[in-house]
């Protein structure tokens, strides 16, 4: 089934705290930083998912890049970990976890997604992440689960799902999804939202202002936010990806991936 990606589809299950709402209630959101000189990309990334309204956000990070990130940073708190092994228990606890931007194409970045992968957190894997499995996706998809959320754009989408995209886009999200048993959101000018059990959608409102370094950190903060909330990954990866389009056109000219949190909270007033 094919639908145009409107806010109809998931206003009513958009995830607004309850009057018992606490911090660690409405989600605990985690995203892996890459080396000190490479930490701004997790950070568009984590400050996406606080302001979508995850309660708790943390930046995890290799060693060497706290003392960089910590001046820059407030709400949103930060762990190191020294190892696969030790970032896999600082996500243990955590409801979803972003990992890709700027991660780096070390083999390390893989071996930090398959620990990430062997925890209960939900992941939203973009960007080094999708690249690192150029010529062997089968190790990527090994790591997922079916509410885990590929955000690839066209470039990192032909890397992982060699030979797809001449049969057009929807087809290839479709068999995407299928064959990685995980969400695929074909990144572009008419993303495509695709689920593992066949449904698709097209986002109808995309912005040119979103061609510009680092609005796609800004949107796997943001779907990762949702499913930190417990929301459906098909439904927030649908989510995100309108009212990221939204959140740019409605700043428009000189637009900047930095902008985009801080046009969300207008965003989602108006969904309410
Ligand atoms: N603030 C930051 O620290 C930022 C860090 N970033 C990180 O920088 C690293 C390298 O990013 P690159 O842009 O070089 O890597 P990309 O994989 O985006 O680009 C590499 C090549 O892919 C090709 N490509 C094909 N289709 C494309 C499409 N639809 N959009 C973009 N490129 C397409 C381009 O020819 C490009 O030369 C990544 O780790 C990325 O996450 C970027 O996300 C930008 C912001
Ligand atoms: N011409 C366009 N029209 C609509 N959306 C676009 C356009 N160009 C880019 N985007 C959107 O901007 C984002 C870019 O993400 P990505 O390529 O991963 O950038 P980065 O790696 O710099 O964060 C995606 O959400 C994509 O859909």
């Amino acid at each position: 089934m094919t639908e145009s990606n409107t806010p109809a589809l998931w206003r009513n299950i958009l995830p607004w705290p309850g009057p018992d709402a606490h911090k660690h209630q409405r989600g605990r959101l985690g995203v892996v930083s890459g080396p000190a000189w490479n930490t701004g990309a997790a950070r568009l990334a984590a400050r996406a998912g606080l302001r979508i309204g995850a309660g708790l956000v943390r930046i995890l990070c290799p060693p060497g890049a706290a003392p960089v990130i910590a001046p820059t940073v407030t709400a949103i708190m930060i762990d190191e970990f020294l190892s696969p092994e030790a970032l896999g228990r600082l996500a243990d606890p955590l409801d979803a976890v972003v990992i890709g931007p700027a991660a780096g194409l070390e083999e390390e970045t893989g071996y930090n997604l398959a620990a990430l992968g062997r925890t209960g957190a939900a992941l939203v894997v973009d960007a080094d992440a999708l690249t690192l499995f150029k010529d062997r996706p089968k190790a990527l998809f090994a790591c997922l689960d079916r509410d885990d959320v590929l955000t690839p754009h066209e470039g990192e989408f032909d890397r992982v799902f060699p030979n797809l995209l001449k049969h057009g886009r929807e087809t290839a999200a479709w068999e995407a999804a299928r064959v990685a048993g995980a969400v695929v959101v074909l990144k572009g000018r008419e993303t495509i939202i695709a689920s593992p059990d066949g449904r698709l959608r097209i986002n109808p409102n995309g912005s040119p202002w979103l061609a510009t370094a680092g609005s796609g950190d800004v949107l796997a903060g943001m779907i990762a936010g949702l499913i930190a909330q417990r929301m459906d990954s098909f439904e927030a990866a649908s989510a995100a990806v309108w009212m990221h389009a939204d959140a740019a056109e409605r700043f428009g000219p000189g637009l900047i991936a930095e902008d985009l949190p801080e046009l969300l909270p207008a965003v989602l007033r108006d969904l309410k």
